[in-house]
């Protein structure tokens, strides 16, 4: 997966970091950071002019948040940031609260390790708690005073599986090496923002990651790519498996035989056949995506085989839909998978109520934006996204297990024999 490059906006003037984030973001850039001075300065109004004036990147908010990380969450990502940053200093309550907040706005949390004296022990603890981003960090007046993040950037690789963002001071040569020692995002601000040619900055260090990353054969697999991959190995009931024999989600079934999706929740509320927000989500879902509706009814559908065929050609893999679907012959015919839980051949009105990307109910359980969800023949399960990994692994051992039991039924002995269930069932 190639390296993100983040530019940090540490200006103080909003249309300054306005014309300076154009800049880089022609040199290259791919994600604009809101920098503390700046948010400290101008409010969420940095935000969201940024997310105004920059279509199409994730804009990050460094809020550095110490406490009441739920409220702080919520207005950066009403605000329009897709990345929020809190402090790893902060206590673990701070840092759930926070984390529930972006689950609930569909946005991710940096966790930023600044400062912190057992970085790698932090960041084990904030991939426990569910952090989506371990941010190393070395602040600007540590930097004056010799401190650099590489020297602790290998061993938190080694010690989390989520992705890593670096920042501190880095430049073209330690960019590249932050990149070439597992960074997943690397975060320049004065190197790029104070030179007096941004935009060729940012392309120095667009480039030099590149280029680095690629030398050393250290464009890993993300761990997005990894789980996805391991679930497209495993069928819905090993997951259940994994998960403690988790069910499936309530009478929702599959289209058409041999069906298999993998994707990120994208979530869609819509109401009795209101097909305006199922349909826009289209547009918000991409490659490697499901699109998950609650419609609420059974008999009046949001959604149809011109709807299948626009997100078949974006690479979305497939549709969820707690209620009815229509057109199942020929959303068969096409083979973009789909589940619901009726058909029927009549839609409803676009009347563009409810909401895309929030938390919503689908077959009895809860769905967030980014949640997993796997779909096969079985039916439809769903991983809660901070476990994805985990259970995808968890899951492919339960395979693994079944492919040597069914060798040894295969030599003629029945399930009970091979299992010793006699032995282990519970004694009463
Ligand atoms: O977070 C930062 C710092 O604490 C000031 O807010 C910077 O954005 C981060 O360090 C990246 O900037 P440089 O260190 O200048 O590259």
């Amino acid at each position: 997966m190639r390296p993100i490059l983040q530019v940090a906006l540490d200006e103080i003037n909003l249309t300054r970091a306005v014309a300076i984030a154009k800049e880089a973001i022609e040199g290259g850039a791919d994600y604009i950071e809101a920098g503390t001075p700046l948010i400290k300065s101008e409010g969420m109004n940095a935000i969201r002019t940024l997310k105004d004036e920059l279509k199409g990147h994730v804009i990050v908010a460094d809020m550095k948040t110490m406490d009441t990380g739920a409220i702080e969450v919520e207005m950066a990502a009403k605000a329009g940031a897709g990345i929020i940053s809190v402090l790893g200093a902060s206590h673990d309550s701070t840092i759930e609260d926070a984390i529930r907040s972006a689950r609930k706005y569909g946005v991710r949390l940096m966790v930023d390790l600044i400062n912190i004296e057992d970085p790698v022990s932090r960041a084990v603890r904030l991939q426990e708690l569910g952090a989506d981003i371990i941010g190393v960090h070395v602040g600007v007046d540590q930097q004056m005073v010799g401190q650099d993040p590489l020297d602790v950037l290998s061993s938190i690789r080694r010690s989390v599986n989520i992705p890593i963002a670096v920042a501190g001071g880095l430049d073209a040569g330690s960019a590249a090496a932050a990149a070439a020692l597992g960074a997943d995002i690397v975060i320049v601000g004065g190197n790029i923002i104070r030179s007096k040619d941004v935009t060729g900055s940012a392309r120095l260090i667009r480039e030099s990651i590149d280029k680095k990353a690629a030398v050393s054969g250290k464009i890993r697999k993300s761990l997005d790519e990894e789980t996805r991959e391991i679930f497209m190995q495993v069928s819905t009931p090993n997951i259940s498996d994994a998960m403690h024999r988790q069910p499936a989600m309530r009478d929702i079934k599959p289209l058409y035989e041999g069906i298999k999706m993998v994707g990120k929740a994208v979530t869609v509320q819509t109401f009795a056949g209101d097909w305006a927000k199922p349909v826009e989500a289209s547009d918000v879902a991409g490659p490697g995506e499901v699109i998950v509706i609650y419609n609420g009814s059974n008999y009046v559908s949001p959604w149809g085989e011109l709807a299948s065929r626009g997100c078949q050609q974006k690479g979305i893999e497939g549709v969820v839909i707690d209620g009815a679907i229509r057109d199942v012959d020929d959303i068969r015919k096409i083979k973009f998978p789909s589940f619901a839980s009726a058909s029927v051949p009549n839609a409803g009105e676009p009347k563009g109520m409810g909401e895309i990307n929030v938390e919503i109910m689908c077959g009895g359980f809860k769905v967030r934006p980014g949640d997993w969800i796997i779909g096969d023949d079985n039916g439809v399960v769903v991983v809660p996204q901070e476990r994805a990994y985990e259970i995808a692994r968890r899951a492919m051992e339960v395979k693994k297990s079944e492919d040597r039991v069914r060798a040894e039924i295969e030599r003629g002995k029945t399930l009970a024999q091979v299992v010793d269930l006699y032995k282990w069932e519970k004694k009463t």
